[in-house]
């Protein structure tokens, strides 16, 4: 009999180890994985519920990760309500943050970023769920093959939903097929540079890539993502001596307002055709990281009266930060288009706060500490991509106090334009029949950016916010009802969905 068993012994082991992988890759992750909470039926209570109806005191239900009713506080008194109740009391509940604009460079270049600790930083900012960009990430998602890639590295790597952004380059832009079978695959929308984009295999785009990248839209119903900059001759920055690459007025006047204005203006001669009954109606125009307030704002405010089919976002470095406060050889703050002064900061929040801008993102742009040269402090040199997933929150939320920034500001701003811009209709507010995307903060708790934060993003040391005070301190945050952060602790199993378009 011994003898038997040890015989057997070997091929026991196998098949132990055979079943042990089998289940490990077969099963999805179970619930007790995917969240910190131990149910799947409760309720939240708070006495401020940002709602689309207004803030109100009262209770969420959620159940198998949708919100399925809202009971304000006096219909929920005395109501011997049944399950497991969280009651966060003074402290805020939103809809969790969208963010439209995110590098997480994953694959290819994970080093940078990465799926797993860019969606960390996410959950801990109170983003539930982000949309990566086609470039930085290698090869850059521009084809069925390279979004597979994309989906590949996101796929249980993911601790918030991440929907993708196809790239428009000159290579697709004339291939109907290949744009068409790009969309089919998912991606929730196109994305592309009217100016060099940094990354070799993402050139960019003329306005006939453009046009040819609208008709296809047209038919997919989804929007184009644009970088609007085009380089202008300038005449005010020569390369001499007076133009010390250290300093950021160098910097400043190699990219001046005039490139947004031109590429804008070249874009709304194509935009026109996404109005009702044009030749790309369906399609949609949408401009990333505006940075200038003047004629590019006036030409897209402008477009929009004329019935385009045209949204603009700008992000939280252009209305925290002004050209006069960064220091000589200060290359976090390199981005393009630049941060410039600060006139032209109060007037991007004027046109926040009076909706000619329509949302705010990150664009979250990490590099390797190595590339931001911070040693050398070249800002010509430098990467250029503000760091800052994790902040983009409490950053609006800090330097708004001085415009009176609500609460149902930061709402429209974060989560339900974004929702709309992206086509998902579940997602966005806290609202009966919508994912249970929520997060939980503290506007009136400040905390310092320093070592003894715990900060998620690969590299904090190239963030701007690094050495500042914000207020508004995250708690919780759930993605469809699994509570994937709470309080410095991430859910053990990332659980994010991909989010693909149908
Ligand atoms: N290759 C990039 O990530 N560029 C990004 N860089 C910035 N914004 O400085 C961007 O979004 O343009
Ligand atoms: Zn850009
Ligand atoms: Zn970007």
């Amino acid at each position: 009999m011994d003898h038997f068993l040890w015989r057997i012994l070997p091929l026991l082991a196998l098949l132990s180890s055979f079943l042990y992988f089998y289940f490990q890759n077969s099963s999805k992750f179970s619930h007790s994985d995917c969240s910190l909470l131990p149910y799947n039926h409760y309720w939240i209570t708070s006495k401020s519920i940002v709602t689309p109806r207004g803030v109100i005191s009262g209770a969420v239900e959620v159940k198998e990760g949708n919100i399925v009713s809202i009971v304000k506080e006096e219909d929920w008194q005395g109501n011997s309500k049944r399950g497991h109740i969280i009651d966060y009391g003074e402290a805020v509940v939103m809809p969790g943050l969208i963010d439209v604009h995110a590098h997480l460079d994953d694959p290819g270049r994970a080093e940078w970023e990465g799926f797993p600790s860019g969606t960390k930083a996410a959950a801990a900012g109170g983003i539930t769920m982000l949309i990566d960009m086609p470039l930085n990430n290698f090869p850059s998602t521009v084809s069925v093959e390279t979004l597979r890639l994309k989906l590949e590295a996101a796929e249980k790597n993911i601790y918030v939903d991440v929907g993708f952004w196809g790239g428009l380059v000159p290579e697709n832009a004339f291939n109907a097929s290949s744009l068409e079978a790009l969309l089919s695959a998912g991606v929730l929308g196109l994305k592309s540079f009217m100016c060099p984009s940094g990354i070799n295999d993402f050139p960019m785009t003329n306005a006939s890539h453009i046009k040819e990248g609208l008709s296809v839209l047209a038919k997919f119903r989804r929007p184009l993502l644009v970088h609007a900059e085009i380089q202008q001759d300038s005449e005010n920055y020569l390369e001499d001596d007076a133009n010390d690459p250290r300093h950021y007025s160098t910097y400043l006047k190699t990219r001046p307002p005039s490139w947004e204005e031109a590429a804008i203006r070249e874009l709304l001669t194509l935009s026109k055709d996404t109005g009702i009954g044009g030749s790309a109606e369906g399609a949609h125009l949408h401009i990333v990281h505006l940075s200038d307030s003047g004629s590019s704002l006036q030409l897209l405010k402008q477009a929009k009266r004329s019935g385009d089919s045209v949204t603009v976002e700008t992000c939280p470095h252009y209305l925290a930060f002004s050209a006069e406060e960064i220091e000589d050889g200060d290359t976090r703050f390199k981005c393009a288009p630049p941060i410039r002064n600060a006139a032209n900061r109060e007037a991007l929040w004027k046109a926040l706060l009076e909706g000619d801008i329509d949302m705010l993102s990150s664009d979250h742009s990490p590099t390797m500490p190595e590339l931001k040269l911070l040693n050398e402090g070249n800002f010509l040199k430098a990467w250029g991509g503000i760091s800052s997933l994790q902040f983009v929150l409490p950053v609006t939320w800090s330097y708004g106090q001085k415009y009176g920034v609500t609460l149902e500001q930061l709402a429209l701003w974060w989560s339900e334009r974004p929702a709309k811009l992206v086509g998902k209709d579940s997602k966005g507010a806290i609202e009966v029949g919508k994912h249970a995307d929520i997060f939980v903060w503290e506007p009136n708790t400040d905390f310092d950016l320093n070592d003894d934060l715990p900060i998620y993003i690969k590299h904090p040391s190239i963030s701007a916010y690094m050495g500042t005070k914000l207020s508004g301190k995250v708690l919780t945050t759930f993605v469809r009802g699994n509570l994937v952060y709470k309080e410095g602790k991430h859910a053990s199993a990332a659980c994010g969905s991909l989010i693909l378009a149908k």
